[in-house]
């Protein structure tokens, strides 16, 4: 299936759908043309070649894109059939927290980075349950519980990216979006990772950037390839090639560019 046929709208099952997403830098084009919709409660893998957009991508999904004044999408989003713009920021991105490939926590206890978020917008349930269950979440709970008040920033590289993980639960999402959350992580780290991430795609829909072919492989349900064309005027622009379920994709690539870039052979 190539990027063409590949399911733009599933209908009410679609979750999220893109239509002809561009991204510009002032006049500049990084990311051409992108549509594909994501179904709900599965693993959406976005590969790539560095600076093929796959970040970019995700930093438009939430809006968190209008955090940078230079840059600028144009295209359609829609959100449960809601484009981006009905929604409140602060709501969308509470439903769709970004997970950056550094963990990123706050200089607090390992119990305030995960209260953090549902304090800042008003929880009126039973906090100290909302940051258990969010812990049980990433599998931190039995290892953590006793140490709640300890500094999140002494955890191990690990424990700080599944903090980060729980922190994003905790303010009850619906959609993950993820960028590249085991870089950095070893063969072990990583496989309890993808272990968790398999967990939480139970509950949770994911789409998420990664660099680990045979992780995409492994783990994911649809996978997107993007890769970077050249234009006319010799710049480089992300686009959209493929986006098939993920077995499909590997074993029966329909484009030469995703065969070459899944067999390694990489121009
Ligand atoms: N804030 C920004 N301002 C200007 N250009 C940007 C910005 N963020 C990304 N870009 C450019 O957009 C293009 C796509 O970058 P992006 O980070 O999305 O790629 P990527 O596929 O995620 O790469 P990697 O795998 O290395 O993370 C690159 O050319 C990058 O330089």
């Amino acid at each position: 299936m190539t990027a063409l046929d590949a399911p733009v709208s599933m209908g009410l099952d679609t979750l999220l759908e893109v239509r002809h997403l561009s991204v510009f830098c002032r006049h500049q084009l990084l990311l051409r043309d992108i549509s594909l919709g994501i179904p709900p409660r599965q693993l959406v893998t976005l590969i790539g070649a560095s600076g093929s957009g796959k970040s970019l991508l995700l930093s438009c999904l939430n809006r968190f894109i209008e955090l940078f004044p230079n840059l600028h999408m144009t295209g359609e989003i829609k959100y449960r059939q809601h484009s981006l713009y009905e929604w409140d920021v602060s709501q969308l991105r509470c439903r769709m927290p970004l997970i950056f490939s550094r963990p990123s926590l706050f200089p607090k206890s390992i119990y305030e980075n995960v209260a953090f978020g549902p304090r800042v917008h008003g929880y009126q349930g039973d906090l100290d349950a909302l940051v258990q269950s969010s812990l049980e979440q990433v599998n931190l709970w039995q290892t953590l519980k006793n140490h709640l008040g300890e500094p999140a920033l002494h955890l191990s590289l690990e424990q700080q990216q599944r903090l980060c993980l729980a922190r994003a639960i905790a303010l009850q999402p619906e959609i993950l979006l993820l960028d590249d959350p085991c870089m950095g992580l070893d063969t072990a780290a990583t496989h309890r990772m993808e272990e968790c991430l398999c967990q939480l795609k139970q509950t949770y829909t994911l789409i998420m950037a990664t660099h680990h072919l045979r992780q995409a492989a492994r783990i994911s349900d649809w996978t997107a390839f993007l890769a970077l064309q050249t234009n006319s005027e010799g710049q480089t622009v992300g686009q959209l090639i493929e986006y098939a379920p993920t077995r499909l994709l590997f074993q029966r690539p329909q484009h030469p560019l995703t065969r070459d870039y899944v067999s390694g052979r990489f121009l």
